[in-house]
């Protein structure tokens, strides 16, 4: 092993992330979606917030940058005896981590994937651990969470409330029910804007999805996820009307049957203050006498 802060013979785990940012060369773009994590405690946190026993066989990182939480990955790939794909959009920074972490290449450990993560085929990953770029982090958390693998994932602060929200909370709306539709959801760290360069204009947190089925069960998950959709677009509103109001977005040809199957107090109360299993519940009986026609 060589110094650390000098890169390819390094050891997984200790690269130093100011000295990452200078060898790649290009600067962290925030317009690219481009903030890199600079704090070595958070760095060395992040993969132990992995649920315990997870299968680190072949981790996914998504938005590598200049590598800083790739070379912490990398140590937990290479305990594992494992592996790790990296998915990154930025030619420079993909180029950058082939070139820094050339021997974990060579030895089949890492896998560097040039390609938006909207895009690209995702590999048979086992557990994914990111960093994500806060622009379409909403659209990569949904196209994980369906893969119910566990994921520990930095996001802005105020998405990552909103992904743990419970029935009644101010927080709690769409994203809150879809995503524990998929996992128990839970912040494991919250991070300072100090913790990265350049900072982002908000804090962030790190979301640990631990994967498992829902209480409860739906005959059809997209329609399900539709109708939650189309009631929190009328969160104030009673579910009564908020079911009335929004068939042009759940697909309800029959609104009105619905409202006269259901029960009454749980028309007149708000979507707010629905639990995910009563959603489920209301989800069902929309399915069966309201008509749905395919999104
Ligand atoms: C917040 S930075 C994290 C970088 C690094 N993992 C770290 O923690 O320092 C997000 C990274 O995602 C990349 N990125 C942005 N949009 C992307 C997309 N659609 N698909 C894949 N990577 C993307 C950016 O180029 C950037 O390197």
């Amino acid at each position: 092993m060589t110094d650390s802060s000098t890169g390819e013979n390094a050891a997984y785990g200790r690269r130093d992330p100011d000295a990452l940012a200078r060898r790649a060369g290009a600067r962290a773009d925030p317009d690219r979606d481009q903030h890199f994590l600079v704090d070595d405690r958070v760095l060395d946190r992040i993969p132990g917030y992995l649920p315990d026993g997870a299968d680190t066989s072949h981790l996914l990182e998504i938005g590598g940058g200049a590598g800083a939480l790739t070379d912490r990955l990398l140590a937990t790939a290479s305990d594992a005896s494992g592996r790790l794909t990296v998915i990154e959009r930025d030619g420079a920074f993909a180029d950058f981590l082939r070139e820094e972490f050339a021997a974990a290449v060579a030895d089949g450990l890492l896998d560097v994937v040039e390609g938006d993560a909207l895009d690209v085929e995702f590999p048979p990953f086992t557990v994914c651990v990111a960093n994500l770029p806060y622009g379409v982090s909403s659209e990569i958390a949904f196209r994980l969470l369906p893969e119910k693998k566990p994921l520990v994932v930095m996001f802005q602060a105020e998405f990552a409330d909103r992904m743990v929200a419970s029935a009644g909370e101010s927080e709690y709306g769409r994203l809150s029910v879809s995503a524990q539709h998929y996992a128990d959801v839970e912040i494991a760290e919250r991070v300072p804007k100090e913790a990265f360069d350049p900072q982002p204009a908000v804090e962030s947190a790190v979301v640990r999805c631990t994967p498992r089925d829902p209480e409860y069960t739906v005959g059809d998950e997209a329609f399900f996820l539709r109708f939650v959709k189309a009631l929190f677009t009328q969160r104030r509103k009673t579910v009564r009307n908020a079911v009335r109001n929004t068939a042009h977005i759940s697909g309800l040809d029959d609104p009105e049957a619905v409202v006269d199957a259901a029960d009454e107090e749980l028309l007149g109360s708000r979507p707010g203050t629905l639990e995910p299993a009563a959603f489920a519940a209301l989800a069902e009986l929309a399915r069966e006498r309201g008509s749905p026609t395919e999104a």
